[in-house]
């Protein structure tokens, strides 16, 4: 059945259940909308990058890309599995910092870095900055040489290649706002300027394709793209890389047309694509790193809904309602991203109608699926989407002054709350009065 595809279950009572625990009671529990994640996919998840690394013997680091998900929960169960993280902002680098992440395995990226963000990583000495762009090179040497510093940087390139996936979230081609082009020159000019840098230890590359990618073949095209640069500067100046980070965008399911591959396969093709390049260059093997977000949490989360308002529409559309939308998941607007639900409180029920789901903003395009086979629904009924662990929450909004919704954690059968639906108050706390 296609429920088997996804780490969730369907009890005796026809309930969809999470991580052991009864999604009608958690939505009786907390309210609804609520994003429940099961911890224990997670470790998984985790485990099958962290592991596949160990069993190979290769050094590694594997750095949850935040900007999936962030809190002090979650950072505080990477930390737990060994996991390094990837930081593209202030708040960010905050989070992990008061979740406890050792600053050293503590990466910052970003297009735009302020002078604020890479003070507050030369002053925590976090591991590495990931270099973009040529204004962030003088920001962040005249910073280190304030602090009288030294940090680990890799720059990011673009290797110029497309991936199958939405534009929007596609990142390694030429016409991309992130990274040195590896074609024109400019990687090639910021490697003499980080090379020469008394502030800096220049370690080696980073390049993200993209995200949601199935296959492991555009990873290698990738890694082939960066080792022809790495030829060139071995051979100009003996350069020898320490790092290669690969970046994130390994695969998951949304829905059925999904068909993603075990996470450990593209570790595997990754490490033996990196270990036939050193062997050629005759260079020990640099220490590869990897940034998965989506593959780490997204279908660990599902997120819970009541249904309210029905429309028929005849000859038209069956529009059903529910209490969050695009406040809660951004992606269906800004990709046209697809997801599957079901109603949590009657899973077994034969789907004889079609419907499609409506949040509740003031925006047409607040729609959350289109044409979902369903059970006849009544309102009051559960709603549960699934695969919403990633760029769900991290992506929320407070349009139309509605609250985010709560967070619960739920492993081996017990749940917690771990980010608190935002109250009235939360909303207008930071509203100053125009009275005078
Ligand atoms: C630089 C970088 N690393 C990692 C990621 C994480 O990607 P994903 O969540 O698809 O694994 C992203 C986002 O796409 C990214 O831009
Ligand atoms: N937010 C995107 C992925 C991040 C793309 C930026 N590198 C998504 O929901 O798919």
């Amino acid at each position: 059945m296609f429920m088997d595809q996804y780490p969730y279950q369907i009890n005796s009572l026809g309930h969809i259940e999470i991580g052991g625990v009864d999604t009608v009671e958690l939505a009786n529990k907390y309210g609804t909308p609520l994003y429940v994640y099961d911890v224990a996919v997670i470790r998984e998840r985790c485990r099958s990058f962290v592991d596949t690394f160990k069993q190979l013997g290769v050094r590694a680091q594997v750095a949850y890309a935040s900007k999936a998900f962030s809190s002090i929960a979650i950072l505080q169960v990477i930390k737990q599995e060994g996991l390094s993280v990837d930081v593209v902002s202030e708040g960010e680098l905050y989070t992990a910092l008061q979740a406890g992440i050792n600053p050293e395995k503590i990466h910052l990226h970003g297009n735009n870095k302020s002078s604020r963000e890479l003070e507050m990583a030369v002053e925590n000495h976090i591991g590495c900055v990931v270099v973009d762009n040529f204004f962030e090179i003088e920001l962040l040497t005249s910073i280190l040489k304030h602090h009288n510093k030294k940090m680990d940087v890799i720059i990011r390139v673009t290797p110029g290649i497309k991936s199958k996936t939405h534009q929007y979230i596609m990142t390694g081609n030429e016409d991309s706002k992130f990274g040195f082009d590896l074609h024109n020159g400019q990687a090639d000019e910021a490697f003499h300027l980080l090379l020469e840098n008394p502030h800096v230890n220049f370690k080696g590359l980073h390049c993200h394709i993209g995200s949601q990618i199935f296959d492991t073949e555009r990873f290698v095209t990738a890694t082939n793209i960066l080792f022809n640069k790495l030829v060139e500067w071995k051979d100009s100046h003996g350069f020898i890389p320490k790092v290669l980070n690969l970046g994130g965008g390994f695969g998951i399911r949304y829905t059925e047309e999904d068909q993603p591959i075990p996470l450990h396969h593209y570790v595997e093709k990754l490490v033996e694509t990196v270990k036939e390049h050193s062997e050629q260059l005759d260079i020990p093997l640099p220490e590869i790193w990897i940034e998965p977000g989506r593959s780490i949490v997204g279908d660990a989360g599902i997120t819970l809904y009541t249904v309210g308002s029905q429309k028929h529409i005849p000859g038209v559309r069956d529009y059903i309602s529910v209490d969050g939308g695009m406040t809660d998941n951004i992606r269906p607007a800004l990709y046209q991203a697809k997801y599957h639900g079901l109603l949590a409180n009657r899973a077994n029920d034969a789907n004889d109608t079609v419907v499609s789901v409506a949040g509740k903003c003031c925006e047409s395009g607040d729609m959350l699926i289109w044409d979902l086979p369903i059970p006849k629904v009544n309102s009051g009924d559960i709603l549960a989407i699934l695969s919403t662990g990633a760029y769900g929450y991290s992506m929320a909004s407070n349009y139309n002054r509605i609250q985010r919704a709560a967070v619960v954690f739920v492993e081996n059968g017990q749940d917690k709350l771990v980010i608190k639906r935002e109250t009235y108050e939360d909303i207008i706390s930071h509203d100053l009065s125009y009275e005078s």
